[in-house]
């Protein structure tokens, strides 16, 4: 990325825009959501009153004494924004901050009987459970006789619009679910991400997971799928340390999805048995990382993470929040290579993403101007179109 990229970062301080509809509305409509999920007590409701009238009319407060993460957040910005609207600083940083503030309120944590316990858990639990998930699993079974190319692109595809899945996205956008998938591709560079996952595969992928339930369901799938085949030899799936922007997958969720997989029989489960072997010696890894909850662009990663991406042969980075980070959460022009946005990532990256958000890389201008003309702007927020973009340089791109 050039030093000084000409893009200006996202902030939420402009009404009538998404990022401020997500301050304005979606934060207050995840609060009362919450208050819903447990029998919390007075002092959570209080403390999610006071997050409520702060994150909406009030500045950003310092985490508490004695936060196990404060030295973290002041290595993140915590100060320099202590004390400002939460419209007026970066857009990622007071989104991710909201996330940090909430799971205070509710005692996550602790000390206390509610340390630990994900607010956002009956939602995602739902959501797995549901009948719709039965149809996905049982689909499973007729990939079965499919040549080997044509079920990994389909569990491809299934990854990516996996992503359409995600709770918070509906508490501000009822009816994108129910719409007609559209299966418009922005971008694909698919036959690229192919290429960095020959048959023989003996590196390594990494999968950046983002939501948990139907869209972490299908992304296990796709990691069986190419431990199985034989396309890479080990994967690390990442995860989020704690509960985050509502749906996001933690270490749990990927527990109970991969239990799902396995009670559901047929091809699911022959998925999962692969899951299963493949933690047990080790080919399959999950990490925690804190930095997958922290309110900056992957630009800023610390170093053991550089080196693990490095490492990859292919990192594959999921979802509209990862890609957000991935890129810069800037208004770049929508033509903006791709591959100049991620020139500072340290290894071979690919980006599978539904359209939630503003921030845009990598269209032609063709498409941008087909998109503008049948849908005005709405089609970077809608949920309705996706992209897969790989850029397989690494570190030999010239910076
Ligand atoms: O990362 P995900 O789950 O695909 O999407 C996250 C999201 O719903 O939340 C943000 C707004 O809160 C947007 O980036 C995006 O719309």
């Amino acid at each position: 990325m050039p030093d000084t990229p000409f893009a200006p970062v996202i902030l939420g301080n402009e009404p009538g825009s998404f990022p401020h509809s997500v301050l304005a509305e979606r934060h207050p409509a995840i609060i009362r959501q919450v208050r819903d999920a447990f029998p919390y007590g007075p002092g959570q409701h209080r403390a999610l009153d006071e997050l409520l009238k702060s994150c909406t009319q009030g500045t950003i407060e310092p985490l508490p004494d004695g936060a196990p993460d404060r030295g973290r957040w002041l290595d993140w910005s915590l100060s320099d924004h202590t004390g400002r609207s939460w419209y007026d600083v970066p857009w990622l940083w007071s989104e991710s901050y909201f996330y940090r503030r909430l799971l205070d309120a509710v005692g996550f944590f602790g000390p206390g009987p509610w340390q630990g316990v994900d607010p956002f858990r009956p939602a995602k639990r739902a959501e797995l459970d549901a009948p719709e998930t039965d149809e996905e699993l049982a689909a499973l079974d007729g990939l079965r006789d499919l040549p080997e190319q044509e079920r990994a692109r389909a569990l491809l595809h299934g990854s990516l619009w996996g992503n359409r899945a995600d709770l918070g996205f509906r508490l501000s956008a009822a009816g994108a679910e129910a719409q007609e998938p559209a299966p418009a591709l922005v971008a694909d560079d698919s036959d690229t991400l192919w290429s960095l996952l020959p048959p023989d595969g003996a590196g390594t992928l990494v999968l950046v997971a983002d939501n948990a339930g139907r869209e972490l369901v299908p992304d296990l799938l796709l990691i069986a799928h190419l431990l199985a085949e034989g396309r890479t030899a080990r994967a690390v799936l990442h995860v989020k340390p704690h509960p985050y922007y509502v749906s996001d997958a933690t270490t749990a969720d990927m527990a109970d999805a991969l239990r799902r997989l396995r009670a559901a029989g047929g091809a699911a489960a022959d998925h999962a048995r692969v899951l299963w072997s493949a933690m047990t010696d080790g080919r399959l890894t999950v990490r925690a990382h804190p930095f997958s909850c922290a309110p900056l662009p992957y630009a800023g990663m610390p170093d053991d993470l550089r080196a693990e991406f490095a490492a990859a042969t292919l990192t594959i980075v999921k979802g509209d929040l990862n890609y957000r980070r991935l890129v810069g959460d800037r208004r770049w022009p929508p033509t903006t290579p791709f591959r100049e946005a991620t020139a500072y990532f340290p290894g071979p990256v690919a980006a599978l993403r539904t359209l939630k958000s503003d921030v845009i890389t990598g269209l032609s201008a063709a498409t941008e101007a087909a998109l503008v003309a049948a849908e005005g702007q709405r089609w970077r927020t809608s949920g309705t179109h996706a992209l897969i973009q790989t850029d397989p340089s690494g570190q030999t791109h010239p910076q």
